[in-house]
């Protein structure tokens, strides 16, 4: 596979590889330039109470879009949603239940969205967790895995015949620079011969861009786009399962992006005009950027699938 050339003038082809790693502040930055607006569209962005999810449904009501804040925690979620109604104006930032670490509650939300709400057009799959000591979600999954990856896999699916029939419409991953460190250890998925907790984190990052690479594949047609991006390192709550993380992150605070930077390339891949049609990429500083191998591995990526439907218990063709 060629590794040249590079540069944001081959948006479009997913086999080229961008010209940026991603960055922390006061490296490259990147923002989102485009000033669509949305007005009549409705988003979900998940795990969206806090740091870059909070920040990119902030832009977004800002941008006049109905709003789906799908969270775990709803006190949390009505927090934010009543900021950021107050601040943007916008009354549609709704609050509804979600916890990815359990399947059941995939389904309800799935379930209560489609009842009540007619469209989809933007699907932000951006909730995650980092550096979990070792537990398992309510239906036997490892934590990163199972909230990371089959969480966001199980409600894609769930959501996108709605997509479809709302289309244009885009689904965005956030994944993590972090991709490059992980591998898909299919005889071991759940951790439990060997566990390390920072590497559980990479393997579920390198899942999010399996998924997205072989979802924009089967998407090919259907006026659905998939693409998947690292936001930058960002000072947010991510790290608080680790006291030294969060020691680190404290100290070196100055360099990190702020949420709100944090959250310019999702709300790119979210609204920028130049990605209309652009399917299977990885951005990172509102650009194409560098991709692990192991993140263009194709055979990787339908074994993925597949496994994944397989312990999700549903037929995705
Ligand atoms: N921060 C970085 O430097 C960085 C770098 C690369 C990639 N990312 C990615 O960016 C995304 C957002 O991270 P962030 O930095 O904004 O972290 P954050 O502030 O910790 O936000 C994570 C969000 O995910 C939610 N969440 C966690 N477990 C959940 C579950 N079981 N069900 C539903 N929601 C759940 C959290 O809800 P609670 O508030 O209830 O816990 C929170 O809203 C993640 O996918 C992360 O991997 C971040």
């Amino acid at each position: 596979m060629s590794v040249s050339p590079r540069g944001p003038e081959h948006i479009g082809d997913p086999d080229r590889w961008g010209d940026t790693w991603g960055s922390g502040r006061y490296v490259a930055g990147g923002r989102c330039k485009s000033t669509a607006r949305l007005e009549g569209k409705v988003v979900i962005i998940t795990g969206a109470n806090t740091g870059i999810g909070k920040e990119t449904a902030r832009d977004l009501a800002r941008r006049g879009a109905r709003v789906i804040v799908a969270c775990r925690d709803t006190a949390k979620a009505e927090a934010a949603a009543s900021e950021i109604r107050a601040e943007t104006g916008n009354q549609q930032v709704i609050v509804k239940k979600l916890d990815l670490a359990d399947t059941k509650s995939i389904r309800e939300f799935a379930e209560q969205f489609l009842a009540e709400e007619k469209e989809l057009h933007i699907l932000i799959n951006n909730a995650g967790v980092m550096l979990c000591p070792y537990s398992k979600t309510a239906d036997g999954f490892e934590t990163h895995l199972g909230v990371n990856h089959l969480g966001h896999f199980l409600l894609t699916f769930l959501l996108l015949e709605r997509l479809k029939q709302s289309a244009p419409a885009r689904i965005v991953n956030v994944s993590s620079l972090a991709h490059h460190v992980g591998r898909i250890r299919f005889h071991d998925l759940h951790g439990e011969k060997s566990y390390n907790r920072g590497l559980a984190y990479c393997h579920s990052k390198l899942a999010n861009v399996l998924f997205t690479r072989e979802l924009a594949r089967r998407l090919q047609g259907t006026k659905v786009t998939a693409n998947v991006l690292h936001p930058g390192s960002v000072h947010s709550d991510l790290v608080r399962h680790s006291l030294l993380m969060m020691w680190l992150w404290k100290l070196f605070s100055f360099f990190l992006k702020t949420p709100w930077e944090g959250a310019q390339t999702s709300i790119y891949c979210a609204v920028a005009e130049e990605l209309n049609s652009v399917t299977g990429q990885y951005f990172s500083d509102c650009r194409p950027a560098y991709v692990s191998p192991r993140g263009r591995d194709d055979e990787a990526a339908k074994k993925l699938w597949s496994v994944s439907c397989e312990l999700l218990g549903i037929q995705w063709d």
